[in-house]
């Protein structure tokens, strides 16, 4: 049993309606330059089991219970038919902003990839005065990776010539994040990894070490599972944005779904990463005037069957299923 409304069905179930595909990327993201996901099919549609490959199965099987919410039990109720939609702009060289902005039609926010590895501040600060000529609100997300003192500089010299809505995961650890915002009160801070990563998704909250939350569905187990975070986080007074976990169509699909049916929504949500992708499973979204519909996405089978992984990888992720399904049966 995964929760009250949803049984665990069988994997021999889940095995049926399984393929894997590998989708090649546009840009590095995450130090990746292809996607592996596996796609399962069920009576209400289709769900995604794509944790990324080095994480353990404990922290995978969330993501499973995702996929197959999203495949045996479909969306919750909508309440907004389209949803804004933040551009994501990789850590890429400032000369190349204006193409990749040029994916996010209409998008007013835009989140900026900073503190990548072997880069340095000023190339951090040459990509976003390159995206601020073009996007009224940005943020920034460092990946946990600045320490505070470095983010206090970093965020000081991002913050010079205009604001930033806010800094996704400046540094890694909760206490960091409590310090930083205590020491830098101008500059809202976002909590990433330390929700979706976290034994305890409210830690960080509680510890007055987050103004907004950023929330996946995959890693936190599902749509239902971000609505009953998310109304957790509204009793302290923070808003969350739905990001993708460099989702395919399918993923997308679902965290669209999760956005559509939050009862508060202020800001725009990090779902336009299908543009990162040079194929997917479905045809492109369309993003009109900086939202994206919730509609429910089907793969196309020509599109899957021309992206399979190869057989080994395929191997290695049905072993992986086997192992995160026998890990939800226990619970
Ligand atoms: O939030 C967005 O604009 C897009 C999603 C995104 O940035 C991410 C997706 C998946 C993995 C992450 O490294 C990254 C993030 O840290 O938020
Ligand atoms: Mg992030």
């Amino acid at each position: 049993m995964i929760d009250d409304t949803l049984p665990l069905p069988p994997l021999d179930e889940l095995r049926a309606g399984a393929a894997v595909v590998s989708l090649p990327m546009r840009v590095r993201f995450r130090g990746i330059t292809t996607r592996e996901v596996l796609l399962l099919r069920g009576p209400a549609g289709f769900g995604e089991f794509a944790p990324f490959p080095e994480y353990a199965d404990a922290e995978a099987a969330a993501w499973l219970r995702s996929a197959i919410e999203s495949a045996w039990l479909g969306p919750p109720a909508p309440v907004r038919d389209a949803v804004p939609v933040n551009a994501t702009v990789p850590a890429v060289d400032a000369a190349r902003v204006p193409e990749i902005l040029s994916r996010f039609p209409g998008a007013r926010t835009a989140k900026v990839k900073v503190a990548e590895r072997g880069q340095s501040l000023a190339e951090d600060l040459a990509r976003v005065a390159a995206v601020r000529e073009h996007v009224e609100h940005v943020r920034v997300d460092a990946n946990g990776a600045w320490t505070v003192d470095r983010a206090l500089e970093a965020l000081l010299a991002l913050t010079s010539d205009g604001p930033l809505q806010y800094a996704e995961q400046p540094c890694a650890t909760v206490p960091e994040l409590v310090e930083l915002r205590r020491r830098l009160p101008g500059v809202p801070i976002a909590a990433d990894e330390s929700i979706r990563r976290a034994e305890d998704p409210l830690r960080v909250v509680r510890a007055g070490g987050a103004d907004v939350a950023v929330v996946k569905v995959a890693p936190l187990g599902g749509m239902r599972a971000v609505l009953r975070l998310a109304g957790e986080l509204a009793e302290f007074g923070v808003p969350v944005v739905v990001s993708s976990a460099l989702d395919s169509a399918v993923g997308v699909g679902a965290g669209l779904a999760a956005a559509a049916a939050l009862p508060e929504l202020d800001h725009a949500c990090g779902l336009g990463t299908g543009g990162l992708f040079e194929a997917d499973v479905a045809e492109p979204r369309v993003m009109v005037d900086g939202a994206m519909s919730a509609s429910v996405v089907v793969p196309d089978p020509e599109r899957v069957s021309g992206l399979l992984a190869a057989p080994e990888r395929t191997q290695w992720w049905l072993a992986r299923l086997a192992r995160c399904h026998e890990l939800l049966d226990g619970c």
